[in-house]
């Protein structure tokens, strides 16, 4: 459902992104996993049409995000839970979401259900909120319209040990119900609890990919994570 396919993104002759490739498959969780700078933002912004790949590309349903029909339905999208409108309470942010997607204003409640957020809370001004309520509400919004893409930066991001066990279990859900979620994370721990599959990406490549059970065979994860990521700094240096 989602795919890159030979992404190379430069920025002023520095290659971000150098010649990725992956897939994420309906009713799969596929974490996107790097160092900080490895390029993990940069492909995710590519792939929701807020940057340009200068070679290859990145597709939704086989076709570029902006070509999609209403892809702000189809691709739920959380890459910074800090840009929301610090004036605006959750539930107008909500609201201005669902009347913007042209959905019924009943999916604002069912989104604010499915994050946790009390009605109390969704009338306080977000500007008011912990990182970890602002992700909720960020999640909320991408969920809106019950895609059938998430895209999530950084999502676990400020929440506490019950929102990450929250997070996983939502994100599990999303997945089995079809959906394809591409997560990224620089804490490869939270993603190997989540994920089915899991992409390693290091200085701008793919260093490895495959299902968890796949990659963990042997060794720890971690281990192998580390490693990489230290070869691809060294070969770089
Ligand atoms: N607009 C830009 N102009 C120039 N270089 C950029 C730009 N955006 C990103 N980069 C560079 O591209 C590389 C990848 O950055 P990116 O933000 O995609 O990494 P990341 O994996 O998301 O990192 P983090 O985990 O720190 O968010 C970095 O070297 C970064 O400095």
């Amino acid at each position: 459902m989602i795919e890159f396919s030979n992404v190379t993104k430069t920025y002023k002759g520095v290659k971000a992104l150098d010649d990725v490739s992956f897939a994420v498959g309906p009713g799969s969780v596929t974490g996107f996993v790097g160092p900080n700078g490895a390029g993990k933002s940069t492909a995710l912004r590519i792939l929701v049409g807020l940057g340009r790949a200068t070679s290859g590309s990145a597709t939704v349903c086989g076709r570029p995000y902006h070509e999609l029909e209403r892809p702000a339905c189809q691709v739920g999208t959380l890459l910074d839970a800090g840009a929301l409108h610090p004036g605006r309470s959750g539930r107008e942010t909500l609201t201005l979401g669902a009347i913007t997607l042209g959905l019924p204003r009943s999916r604002v409640d069912e989104a604010l259900d499915l994050v946790g957020l009390t009605r109390a809370e969704a009338r306080r001004a977000v500007g008011s909120y912990s990182l970890g309520m602002r992700q909720r509400l960020g999640i909320a919004h991408a969920l809106l319209a019950k895609p059938r893409a998430l895209v999530l930066d950084e999502p676990v991001n400020g929440l506490d040990p019950q929102g990450i066990h929250w997070m996983r279990a939502l994100l599990r859900d999303l997945a089995d119900a079809g959906c394809a979620v591409l997560l990224s994370s620089h804490l490869l721990h939270e993603v190997e609890q989540v994920a089915d599959h899991i992409v390693v990406i290091g200085r701008g490549r793919v260093l490895v990919q495959g299902g968890v059970a796949e990659l963990n065979r042997g060794r720890s994860l971690e281990q192998t994570f580390l490693e990489l990521t230290a070869d691809a700094d060294r070969s770089l240096a």
